[in-house]
């Protein structure tokens, strides 16, 4: 069957899987695109040729699979809202909010069957990674359908509990975050000990580039990487010994930690009604 897919919400994530559809060679006419603010639409359309329409439920009337990239905040009202209409046409409903649990989109749908996962921006690249957590109302074609959309950019898996959600948030949903700070701090630290930007720009953003590509090529654990560049008695072994003793790995894990627990908040503010 020829799928068509509506997005509600042409934001950050909105557009990066639009992107990452299409450079895989999705068909722009299959793709329409709900979202109250003209100027995201007329961006979306030029870049992408895909349909675009200010009003969700335009955007649904033909789909057979919604794609929920709203804020959680939003989320609520946007399925309540289209509850009606999507219980005659019955498309399989993708939500990538997060923390939302997949039981109250389920509700405010009317009852039909809901995908929760949790994308990330490189899928725009056409390299993210998605966790997928199904329940038992969703069946083996939905998995399968939704499991199609997002490896289609980029790797997928699923998580039998709904709570490791919360942690996938943590880790790989926020994770493009941790890494672009590293790299921002990279820049810097460069330019405060003197390299131009462009320098300082060029070595950090190629050298996370390289990092992560040979992370996802070899076989050797990162830990064992990490080794290889660190030469006994030299440059690296100064650095990591400086960020280990101020509790590089604790702080982080922290911050991972603080990231979970806000997904896990998110849904009990905003569900469970
Ligand atoms: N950003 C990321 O890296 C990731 C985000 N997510 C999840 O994706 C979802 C979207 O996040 P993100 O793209 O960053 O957020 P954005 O705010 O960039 O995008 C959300 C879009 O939805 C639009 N919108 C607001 N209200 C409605 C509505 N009623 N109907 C249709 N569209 C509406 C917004 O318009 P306007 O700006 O005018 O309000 C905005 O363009 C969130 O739930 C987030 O948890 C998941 C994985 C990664
Ligand atoms: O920060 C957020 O809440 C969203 C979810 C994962 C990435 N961005």
């Amino acid at each position: 069957m020829k799928q068509r897919i509506a997005f509600i919400g042409g934001g950050n994530m909105g557009r990066s899987l639009i992107g990452g559809l299409i450079a895989k060679g999705a068909d722009p006419s299959q793709l329409v695109v709900a979202d109250p603010y003209a100027p995201t639409l007329q961006a979306l359309q030029a870049q992408y040729n895909v349909q675009t329409v200010s009003n969700n439920a335009d955007a649904v009337r033909d789909a057979n699979v919604v794609l929920l990239a709203v804020k959680p905040q939003e989320l609520r009202n946007v399925v309540s809202s289209l509850q009606e209409q999507i219980l005659r046409t019955r498309p399989l409903l993708i939500s990538i909010a997060a923390g939302i649990l997949a039981t109250d989109i389920q509700r405010w749908a009317g009852g039909l069957p809901v995908v929760r996962c949790m994308p990330n921006r490189p899928a725009m690249q056409g390299c993210g990674v998605t966790a997928l957590y199904a329940n038992e109302l969703v069946t083996e074609a939905n998995r399968a359908l939704a499991e199609q959309i997002l490896g289609a950019v980029g790797a997928t898996l699923w998580v039998e509990r709904e709570t490791d959600m919360d942690t996938v948030t943590a880790i790989s949903g926020s994770g493009p975050a941790y890494f672009f700070l590293l790299i921002e701090m990279l820049e810097a630290a460069g330019q405060s000990l003197g390299l131009s930007p462009d320098v300082a720009r060029k070595l950090a953003v190629e050298t996370a580039y390289g990092s992560g590509f040979m992370a996802h090529e070899s076989s050797d654990s990162p830990a064992t990487l990490r080794q290889q560049v660190t030469s006994k008695g030299g440059t690296t072994e100064a650095a990591l010994k400086h960020l280990e003793a101020n509790n590089v790995r604790a702080i982080f894990s922290q911050a991972v930690a603080a990231a979970a627990q806000r997904s896990a908040q998110l849904a009990k503010e905003l569900g469970s009604t």
